[in-house]
């Protein structure tokens, strides 16, 4: 067993073996060869078009590789009853209450939907008495925060995010930001995320991978050594290492965007 299949075996790790993607003649995705160990926050960035939300799906089981293989904790990642997703849209049920969305993930999830377990999901995303509103009773930031609980409700090591806070304005897309930051850091959950923000990406990421433009491939692959606890959200953005990290990955995304056009 090579060291790649050593590591995918172990849950919450991801690897990514000579994947490629096909739509019809189009090759969206490839070759990326990419091994992701449990725990790490990587997140996605490149121009439009280039393939981040098919590799998401890739990893999610959603679409199946042309080419290569896809390992999620040793197996062929199973849709639907996989990774926690998040997506750029809530997508709550609104005839549920707040409560009733995160209980309905949990009993999907197999996981028994208790009032307690309803609270500590909710608590755990900075929301406190919300859980008897109903959806369309609570902000679009309160939204999005419901729907990162639901995903946390998935008793699996993965939390897949799909630009999930680009609809969101300027504050309350930073307030997700560190709230998500610590929920992966307390929960220690794999994240995969995907964003054309730079800012983003550096400050959410443990890792940023840039890719080119269709086919995705990685065009750089960038440990962020930040820390990732212990430090206020402002302080960190204002770190030197911050802004030298935010220059390094935008020369990249500026670069491949400019060999797309
Ligand atoms: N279902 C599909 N059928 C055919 N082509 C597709 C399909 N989904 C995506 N594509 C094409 O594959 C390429 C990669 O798309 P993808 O959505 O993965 O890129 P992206 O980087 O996430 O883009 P964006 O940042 O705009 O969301 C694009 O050229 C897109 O048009």
């Amino acid at each position: 067993m090579s060291s790649a299949e050593q590591a995918a075996v172990i849950p919450g790790a991801i690897t990514l073996d000579g994947v490629e993607h096909r739509y019809g003649d189009v090759t969206a995705v490839g070759p990326v060869d990419l091994t992701v160990p449990p725990g790490e926050f990587l997140v996605l960035v490149g121009a439009s078009g280039c393939g981040k939300s098919t590799l998401l799906r890739l990893i999610a089981g959603f679409e199946e590789p042309t080419r290569g293989t896809v390992r999620t904790d040793g197996r062929a990642p199973m849709p639907g009853r996989g990774a926690g997703l998040v997506f750029q849209q809530p997508r709550l049920f609104p005839w549920k209450t707040v409560g009733g969305n995160v209980a309905l993930a949990l009993r999907y999830a197999g996981e028994p939907a208790t009032a307690g377990r309803v609270d500590e999901l909710l608590g755990r995303v900075g929301l406190h008495d919300v859980g008897g509103r109903r959806t369309w009773q609570i902000s679009g930031g309160q939204q999005q925060r419901v729907a990162i609980a639901r995903a946390l409700a998935v008793d699996n090591p993965l939390l897949l995010l799909d630009e999930p806070f680009a609809a969101l304005d300027a504050l309350t897309r930073e307030r997700l930001q560190e709230d998500l930051r610590n929920v992966s850091a307390a929960t220690g959950r794999t994240c995969v995320f995907v964003t054309h923000s730079v800012d983003e990406a550096v400050f959410l990421g443990s890792r940023v991978v840039v890719l080119t433009p269709r086919p995705g491939r990685i065009a750089l692959d960038l440990a962020v050594d930040l820390p990732r606890s212990g430090v206020a959200a402002a302080e960190l953005r204002g770190l030197p290492h911050f802004a030298a990290l935010r220059a390094e990955v935008g020369a990249a995304v500026r670069t491949e965007a400019a060999a797309a056009a």
